[in-house]
């Protein structure tokens, strides 16, 4: 039987947010017994390049590649190619490019990786940075309404453009589930320990809040990788998982 402690692990997701990748491997050989995933961002992916990715992929590694692409369709259906060729785990476009350039990237991810022989990555969209809370979407960048609204509704349209699911906050859990049904995969970052700082993260929970609410993926970062003791980090935050499954 897969005890709770497995169950955890399998939905975490640690942000590798270093700027090295001997930091990042080092992260990763601390923390592979707690984490079912890996998240390699621009930071990282912008010094070490698609060189790392391949790297993780040969040693079994499996990894989140989150270059949030957001540009035309053509240019971005392109640069998924590229990237579905590195064979990842999960891969990422912005919803608010719109439902043709999700399905071009969708389209191109799959054909491709399937022309490869390689397993088809999850491709999900990021609606709304968790960074941005509900006074800077209406006041800062002009756009009326609640940031649930918007969130579902760019839900429904990567849903309609055939993608797998989305990275959002914790708090919109509940209505992308009810639009989008239980298959449909939500990913969340802005998880945020009790024992934790919120820095820029503005729209979180804490690990247990987001399971409780039915997220299938936790994205941790600086909760884990900034602090003196990673692993045990890592540790206490499965175990709070761990508790409410
Ligand atoms: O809306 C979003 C989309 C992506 N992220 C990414 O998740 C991690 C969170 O890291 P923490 O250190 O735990 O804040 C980071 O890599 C972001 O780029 C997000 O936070 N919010």
């Amino acid at each position: 039987m897969v005890n709770k402690f497995e169950l955890a692990k399998e939905r975490l997701i640690v942000a590798l947010d270093v700027d090295t990748d001997c930091r990042a491997e080092d992260l990763i050989k601390q923390l592979a017994p707690y984490a079912g995933m890996f998240k390699v961002g621009m930071q990282l992916f912008y010094q070490a390049g698609p060189d790392l990715v391949r790297r993780l992929k040969q040693q079994g590694v499996k990894v989140f590649l989150d270059l949030k692409l957001h540009d035309i369709p053509n240019t971005v259906g392109q640069a998924a190619r590229a990237l579905a060729e590195l064979g990842t785990d999960m891969i990422n476009v912005h919803a608010s490019g719109g439902p043709e350039m999700m399905r071009a990237a969708a389209t191109v991810v799959r054909e491709r990786a399937a022309a490869l022989n390689l397993s088809v990555p999850l491709i999900i969209s990021v609606t709304m940075l968790t960074s941005i809370d509900q006074h800077t979407f209406n006041h800062d960048l002009g756009i009326p309404g609640a940031i649930q609204e918007m969130v579902t509704r760019q839900a429904k349209l990567t849903k309609e453009a055939g993608l797998d699911g989305v990275v959002a906050s914790p708090n919109e859990i509940t209505v992308i589930r009810e639009a989008c049904g239980k298959e449909f995969k939500i990913v969340t970052p802005g998880i945020r320990p009790a024992w934790s700082v919120a820095g820029d993260q503005k729209r979180i929970m804490t690990p247990a809040q987001a399971v409780r609410q039915g997220a299938d993926y936790l994205v941790v970062g600086r909760p884990i990788t900034a602090a003196t003791d990673p692993p045990q980090a890592a540790h206490q935050i499965l175990a709070e998982i761990a508790e409410v499954l």
